[in-house]
């Protein structure tokens, strides 16, 4: 297992070994101990999640407040373009965003620490993400932010208009939402 920083430090690529032979590899998914190494701190995920989505499909960017979710993400069926948000004022990157190509066939995971919104777009024709959580989800606390908020500018890799949920197309603007001390 490998870790590699991206532009904001405390978001990280997460690169497991994966032991080929000839019945097809293996990999470990997720080892605990490997990873509160890396990360110097404890991490106790308390849920799992799984989503399906067709190509052109956009989710987020999506946080909670009081409740603060570190998410580590990854995909077994597909390619995504996942990303993260700085919504932690006391940053140095507080507004900027960190973006990775995760699929099922170089099998990265990205970890994304509470304090940050998050979110995704299909580049395949389905992508299966499976995310880890260190809170529940607690929909009083959900909060979206717009996708194509003008002051993020993300570049997602876009060939047609996105799929969004009517919630997420209701978003709010980076400047109005709720942030992080
Ligand atoms: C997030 C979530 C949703 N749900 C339900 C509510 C709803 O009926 C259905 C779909 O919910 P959403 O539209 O919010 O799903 P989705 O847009 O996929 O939400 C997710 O997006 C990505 C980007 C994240 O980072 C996640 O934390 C989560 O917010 O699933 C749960 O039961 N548990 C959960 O933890």
């Amino acid at each position: 297992m490998k870790v590699i920083d991206t532009i904001i430090p405390e978001v990280k690529i997460i690169q497991p070994s994966v032991f080929h032979d000839k019945r097809g590899y293996f990999l470990e998914s997720y080892n605990q101990l490997r990873f509160e190494e890396y990360l110097g701190r404890q991490i106790n995920f308390v849920q799992d999640n799984h989503s399906h989505s067709v190509h052109r499909v956009l989710r987020g960017l999506h946080y909670q407040i009081g409740k603060p979710q570190g998410k580590l993400v990854r995909v077994t069926k597909g390619e995504v373009f996942d990303v993260a948000v700085d919504l932690r004022e006391s940053s140095t990157t507080f507004g900027q965003w960190t973006g990775r190509i995760l699929s099922s066939e170089n099998h990265e995971q990205l970890w994304i620490p509470e304090g940050f919104a998050h979110g995704f777009y299909v580049l395949s024709a389905t992508a299966d993400l499976h995310y880890k959580s260190t809170d529940f989800w607690f929909p009083e606390c959900e909060r979206t932010i717009l996708w194509d908020d003008g002051n993020l500018n993300i570049q997602w890799p876009l060939t047609m208009q996105p799929i969004v949920s009517d919630k997420d197309a209701k978003g709010i603007d980076f400047s109005r939402a709720e942030k992080f001390r």
